[in-house]
């Protein structure tokens, strides 16, 4: 019997800084997945998949226009991993964002929230992004913007 081989898909996702004053240090804005799909309820970075002939950052802009409704100015890439999931491969890619103008809107996610690194090691976040987490926490993205 043959297993099937997960297939590939690149994932862009965004470290978006809560506006204003950090009180208790930088927060970041992140996403619970929908109940009922793959990875259900687990937190993530908004973002989503690049499609054919896509930029990073055109895939990154597009995705959190379709899902929080705003428009973003993307920046830098700050960290890069793969993950391989029973039914997809996941290389991911984070990248620096601002949101230059709207109010995010958790239009496909269940809901949104602000959290410190610290905060979201306590969260039940998607595998992929468990590296990610402690180089998050640990200092070693280099500067955020
Ligand atoms: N946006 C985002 N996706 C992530 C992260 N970490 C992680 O493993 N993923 C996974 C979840 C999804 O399987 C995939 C992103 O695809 P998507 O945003 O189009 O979500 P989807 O539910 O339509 O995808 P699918 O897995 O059902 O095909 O990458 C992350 O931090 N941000």
């Amino acid at each position: 019997m043959t297993r099937a081989v997960p297939r590939t898909v690149r994932v862009v996702a965004a470290l978006i800084p809560r506006p204003g004053p950090e009180d208790g240090g930088p927060r970041y804005l992140v996403q619970q997945r929908l109940p009922g799909g793959s990875r259900a309820l687990l937190w993530e970075f908004p973002g989503g998949k690049v499609e054919a002939g896509e930029t990073d950052e055109a895939a990154l802009a597009r995705e959190c226009r379709e899902e929080l409704d705003v428009e973003l100015s993307v920046g830098r890439r700050l960290w890069e991993g793969r993950h391989t999931y029973p039914d997809l491969t996941v290389e991911l890619v984070l990248l620096a964002a601002t949101i230059v103008s709207g109010e995010p809107k958790p239009l496909g996610a269940h809901q949104l929230a602000f959290h410190t690194p610290t905060e979201m090691q306590a969260l039940p976040f998607c595998e992929a992004d468990i590296p990610l987490l402690d180089d998050l926490l640990a200092g070693r993205l280099g500067a955020l913007d």
